[in-house]
């Protein structure tokens, strides 16, 4: 992945483009400032402040010769930055006062390098366009030929962010031009461009577009531009709802066996779980006192495998929408065309999705797997079928759908985990989906209907006799396959679940964490679990939902939710309402000070922290190792 990360003066730039390649434990960190000998004071100490800034395990490398840098691979390249590269390059060629000096063979070579680097590669570049033209010279010179070099190099780029004020921007957007630069280098890049070529975007939504009918999702309401919004802090904008461009949906030869075989789960790093819990111990607070924040923050840290962890910098909703056969028997309070509408309204930025994403700076990705109406390409290339099967008396997929469903989830989480999410949330949309997700946790707990049936949207008594007997009958049926989980999801899930369970598994796989949502979700993650042995490790549970299944779904998958606020609504909305707290619980593991960094003396008493092991507990010394380098990192 190659990521050019422009911004202004303080912008934050540098810090984002650190947290980028942070999960790499070495880093070849390239300093275009090389002549610091000649440099005013002030500017050799913000050198100096980048460097102490830098992990130990990275290289520093001082050089504007940036394709001979680049020619030898390496698995991270960090770049800093690009102005500094224009500056060298015009003191080398005498190009501030004398106009022929041409830089663009350099730019060509640059690009090139770019293009063609080993690893994956982050630029830092200043952006000085915003400002008036320069009113010298050697000003404008620079403005120039900087403006040139951030053009080229983003062209070969799969992805471009703006920082302004320490927020990102995802500007990457879509080449409307036709004239983007093919990289052409490995098989990631064709991926992210094809991602690229398909992120349209939703305009802001007006309070008469939330209302806007299934037929009306089509693509003249995408429009082909703009930008996406990864925020890493809380946001108070609505950031767009990220579609996609039609696509072949993956079917071929796929086999139900060979879309559900996974390879093995590896849990989260036991070393970096054991070194989070000890720096919990130095941080200056009496231990434990954070409760399961810190439990939250260790969890994520083994999940996030880097030297400091930190608050998640790119998190996504995806919601997984799919009709339900079973929802024309009077199981839901909603009718079934409340589907469509909602995935209308999640376009348009007006569900409470949206909400909670914007606030909690997440990005929304819908996905069509089996609404029951002909939506926009833009979110139906991995639709499976218009509505799934009624459960109470047939298969809710063919063996073939239900393969075509679960690999489509795969490859959404690989998409997303591809283009640098680092925190997974799957949402649910679909009328009668409780039914669904009942039938299969009640099936594999061994629960009746009675206990695991719960309202939904709000059902009347006469309704919850309908959803209670709709659930036995799906149970019946279901019970034949308990020990074959993907044939479970054929028989009784819809395209959505199972798609779902298919995006949950390749979480894990892909070592990439995610918060469960409710009820619906959470019976696609029972069966994720058996598909994928282990992937469990890879989630927390985001709240407990009012359905009465979904506590008993959290027990066997032996999850503790963050939260408990009778919430029952899907979408990812009780993830995304517990996404701030993990990130909460991130913040406090990462930046908090240290006994020894604050001067403050720690317990005496046995079992406390003046009794830890832990090195750098000692108020006389300073810290040591990694902590050490993460507490500098995070000032
Ligand atoms: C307006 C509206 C928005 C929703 N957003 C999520 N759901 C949630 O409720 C539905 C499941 O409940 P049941 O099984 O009772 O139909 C799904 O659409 C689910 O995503 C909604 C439901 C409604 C009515
Ligand atoms: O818990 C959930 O996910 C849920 C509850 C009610 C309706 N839809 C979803």
């Amino acid at each position: 992945m190659r990521t050019l990360v422009l911004g202004g003066i303080r912008s934050g730039k540098s810090e984002i483009a650190e947290q980028l390649v942070s999960q790499h434990d070495s880093v070849r960190y390239v300093a275009t400032a090389v002549q610091t000998a000649g440099l005013d004071p002030q500017f050799r100490e913000r050198v100096t402040r980048h460097r102490d800034r830098r992990p130990a395990g990275w290289t520093t490398v001082e050089s504007i010769d940036l394709p001979e840098v680049l020619a030898t691979p390496a698995p991270a390249t960090l770049v800093d930055d690009l102005g500094n590269w224009v500056s060298g390059q015009l003191d080398a060629a005498g190009g501030w006062d004398d106009e022929s000096v041409d830089l663009q063979e350099k730019i060509s070579a640059l690009t090139e390098a770019v293009a063609s680097a080993d690893g994956d590669v982050v630029l830092v570049s200043p952006e000085v366009g915003l400002t008036v033209v320069a009113p010298t010279a050697a000003g404008r010179r620079f403005q120039d030929d900087l403006g040139s070099v951030n053009r080229a190099v983003a062209a070969v780029c799969d992805r471009v962010l703006f920082v302004v004020a320490g927020k990102v921007l995802d500007i990457t957007g879509t080449d409307i031009t036709g004239t983007g630069t093919d990289t052409g280098t490995d098989t990631d890049t064709s991926t992210d461009e094809k991602l690229r070529a398909a992120d349209p975007v939703t305009p802001a939504a007006t309070d008469d577009e939330h209302t806007v009918a299934a037929e009306e999702i089509v693509a003249e309401d995408i429009v082909t531009a703009g930008l996406t919004a990864p925020v890493p802090a809380a946001a108070t904008a609505i950031p767009d709802v990220e579609t996609s461009a039609a696509g072949d949906p993956v079917r071929g030869d796929l086999t139900l066996e060979s879309a559900a075989d996974f390879p093995d789960v590896t849990p989260p790093s036991y070393e970096r779980i054991e070194a989070a819990k000890a720096r919990e111990l130095t941080l200056t607070k009496p231990a434990g006192s954070l409760g399961r924040l810190e439990d939250i923050a260790v969890w994520a840290a083994g999940c996030q495998d880097r030297a400091s962890a930190h608050p998640f910098v790119d998190p996504v909703v995806v919601v997984f929408a799919g009709d339900h056969g079973v929802a024309a028997n009077g199981v839901s309070a909603y009718p079934p065309e409340v589907t469509v509408q909602m995935a209308a309204n999640i376009i348009s930025g007006g569900a409470a999705v949206n909400v909670l994403a914007a606030r909690a700076g997440a990005r929304v990705r819908l996905e069509d797997l089996a609404i029951d109406a002909d939506t926009d390409p833009s979110i139906s290339r991995f639709k499976v079928r218009r509505s799934s099967g009624d459960l109470r008396n047939t298969d809710s997929l063919t063996e073939q759908e239900a393969a075509a469903a679960i690999a489509a989830g795969r490859a959404i989480a690989d998409e997303q985990v591809d283009r640098g999410a680092d925190l997974l949330i799957a949402g649910d949309l679909g009328i009668g989906n409780t039914t669904a997700a009942a039938v299969i946790i009640g099936t594999l707990t061994s629960t009746e209907p009675v206990v695991v049936v719960g309202r939904g949207t709000g059902i009347d008594d006469a309704g919850w006799m309908r959803k209670t007997a709709a659930i036995r009958d799906g149970m019946w049926r279901a019970k034949y396959h308990r020990f074959d989980p993907p044939r479970l999801l054929a028989t009784v899930a819809g395209a959505d679940i199972a798609a779902m369970a298919g995006f949950l598994a390749q979480a894990a796989v892909r070592r990439t964490p995610v918060i469960l949502d409710g009820v619906v979700v959470t019976a696609a993650a029972l069966v994720a679990d058996r598909m994928a042995p282990g992937a469990r490790s890879w989630w927390i549970a985001g709240h407990e939902s009012h359905e009465p299944a979904h506590p008993i779904a959290l027990s066997w998958l032996d999850l503790t939710p963050v939260l408990r606020l009778d919430m029952r609504l899907g979408e990812g909305t009780g993830a995304l309402t517990a996404l701030p707290v993990v990130q909460s619980a991130l913040a406090t593991l990462e930046s908090m000070a240290t006994f020894a960094d604050a001067g403050v003396s720690t317990a005496d008493g046995p079992g406390e922290i003046g009794d830890s092991d832990t090195e750098g507990t000692d108020t006389e010394g300073t810290d040591t190792g990694a902590h050490s380098d993460a507490a500098a990192a995070a000032r």
